[in-house]
């Protein structure tokens, strides 16, 4: 039997047709398994529940106890009506964070976008990230941080001298705020050991554009969220284009302190090189450990080297770029983890008296002999920094995005809301995760059924959680973890011993029942104490002791 051939021709291309709006159909109708995992009800399209999630008097009110009924892997819904997975279990944590399948989650890149200049390296990806925290992670590795201790303990004595005078003008022990008091001392810190700058010598103008942006970034509201829900899905070129516009106070702010910051930087480098060609051929007058600070090593010259400029691996508009990243990430994040420890340690007094105690101890070791001296030595100091991180961690919840499909593995079953149990979850590109870390630190499985307690003797008694590695820092996701872990750790931890070690020598931090019943924490990019009011806040009664 003869064929027509355009007959079969016509019933092959309709054929073809048929199967490709079959597969979209099929694609786009598919329920994917995470709509099926069981999570807390939601009454608002729009919102889901990220106002809850976000914005609640209270970060982690609603949170935590979603935890506590659904696990530590649920779903629950974002603007418009978007499933979203909750992750405060460590096999998928760490999936999450150590392969190459998820980035920063939409609203959380719009943020870096729009805040860091796209050579940053937070703002960098694929090779190009790689290569750069190769470069980058230089200024921070465990020997260079141990070389900014003596410029920490230089902010820490203008910092206690601040205080001291505070002290003298308040004797009848008014509760003093201490937060832009420890904001103030950790620019400072950051300026000296980046730079080798003091405050003032960044220069008016990038101070004040970098607090206007750190406070732009601190205000988080219904409306913002709605608007980054969707402005988020454009394209990151969109966004840049955006901040060009003129006439938009947000963009100008946003787009100035980018170019005060990369000026900084610029400067710092001309001046360092300058410096460093002036010596060229000399014998370098330093004798102290001091290596330099970070920006110094970067550029590779160094006061144990021949302070002669050798090739770096960043080029100076690489390393100038950096900038504005190294303070916007280092600054707040430090200055949160500092005041919450003050916080929980005028919260427990006696805590405080054998935190005291030991740092006496320890300053008297420390009078005669520098050598054999380390702050990691001190048990009380490092159990307080670790249980106030865990407790109060300043990136309470990072955001996550699957670049292709992939499978997250469990550490327990779940049982779906078709009663299917599965041991693993499929996730299709573009599925948004939420890396809770201040849920992971209060996951009662691991940490205990005293989690939500600040109890800083599980660091010394063996209790505290010692499974499955996650973070680069006792098991806490404070630094989150995998490719994208805190350049900065290290430094943020002796920073803030070197400082939490000078301020309770001297001072006592006490507050009123009343004032820690009405303290607030709130996540807007990072956590932060809250005043009744609404604003940024911790009001302490500091006293020499
Ligand atoms: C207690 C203080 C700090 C905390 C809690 C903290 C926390 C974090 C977290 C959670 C991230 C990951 C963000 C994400 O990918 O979603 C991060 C990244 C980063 N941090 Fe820190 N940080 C602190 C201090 C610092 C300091 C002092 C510096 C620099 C001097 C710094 C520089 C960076 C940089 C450059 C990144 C980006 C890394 C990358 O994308 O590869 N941080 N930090």
């Amino acid at each position: 039997m003869d064929h027509d051939p355009s007959l079969l021709q016509m019933f092959s291309i309709s054929l073809f047709f048929c199967l490709c709006l079959s597969y979209f159909y099929l694609r786009l109708n598919q329920k994917s398994v995470v709509a099926l995992i069981p999570g807390p009800p939601s009454n608002s399209w729009m919102f889901g529940h990220m106002k809850l999630l976000l914005l609640p008097a209270n970060y982690g009110d609603f949170e935590y106890t979603w935890q506590k009924e659904y696990g530590p892997v649920y779903r629950i819904k974002g603007c418009f009506g978007e499933d979203r997975l909750m992750l405060s279990d460590p096999l998928p944590l760490q999936h999450v964070l150590n392969t190459t399948f998820f980035t920063h989650g939409p609203a959380l890149a719009q943020a870096i976008s729009l805040a860091f200049d796209d050579k940053a390296v937070m703002a960098s990806h694929g090779s190009r990230h790689k290569r750069l925290r190769a470069a980058t992670q230089v200024g921070f590795t465990a020997s260079a941080v141990r070389g900014y201790q003596p410029l920490f303990e230089r902010v820490a004595r203008r910092l206690t001298e601040q205080l001291e005078k505070i002290c003298a003008l308040n004797p009848d022990g008014t509760p003093t705020d201490i937060l832009p008091i420890i904001a103030e001392a950790s620019l400072n810190s950051m300026s000296q050991a980046l730079l080798s700058y003091s405050t003032e010598e960044l220069g008016k103008d990038f101070v004040t554009n970098n607090a206007k942006v750190l406070s732009l970034a601190a205000t988080h509201s219904p409306t913002q969220l709605l608007a980054s829900a969707i402005t988020s899905r454009f394209p990151p070129w969109f966004w840049r284009l955006l901040t060009h516009l003129p006439g938009i106070p947000d963009f100008d702010l946003i787009r100035n302190a980018k170019v005060f910051a990369k000026a900084v930087g610029l400067k710092a480098i001309r001046e360092k090189l300058a410096a460093a060609r002036m010596q060229e051929g000399g014998v370098s007058e330093s004798t102290s450990e001091f290596q330099g600070d970070v920006f110094d090593l970067l550029l590779n010259i160094s006061s144990t080297s021949s302070n002669k400029p050798q090739k770096a691996v960043l080029t100076h508009e690489e390393l100038a770029s950096q900038t504005g990243t190294f303070f916007i990430a280092g600054e707040e994040t430090t200055t949160s983890a500092i005041v919450f420890a003050l916080l929980e340690l005028a919260k427990h007094q006696s805590f405080q008296d054998e935190l005291r105690a030991e740092v006496h101890h320890f300053a008297k070791i420390k009078s005669v002999s520098e050598t054999g001296f380390s702050y990691d030595n001190m048990p009380l100091l490092n159990a307080l920094i670790k249980e106030s991180l865990r407790i109060n961690t300043p990136g309470a919840a990072q955001e996550r995005a699957a670049i292709a499909d992939t499978v997250l593995p469990l550490t327990n079953p779940i049982q779906l809301s078709t009663g299917e149990m599965v041991h693993s979850i499929p996730i299709r590109k573009g599925q948004v995760v939420t890396v809770a870390a201040a849920s992971y630190h209060r996951n009662e499985a691991l940490w205990s059924d005293d989690a939500h307690e600040f109890r800083p003797s599980r660091w010394l008694d063996g209790t505290a959680f010692h499974g499955r590695a996650l973070g680069p820092y006792a098991n806490l996701l404070s630094f989150l973890g995998g490719q994208r872990v805190c350049l900065g750790w290290r430094f943020a931890l002796l920073e803030m011993q070197v400082l939490l070690f000078e301020l309770v020598e001297r001072f006592r931090f006490t507050c009123s029942e009343d004032e820690r019943h009405h303290l607030r924490a709130q996540f807007a990019n990072t956590l932060m104490p809250v005043l009744p009011d609404g604003t940024r806040g911790a009001p302490l009664v500091v006293t020499r002791c």
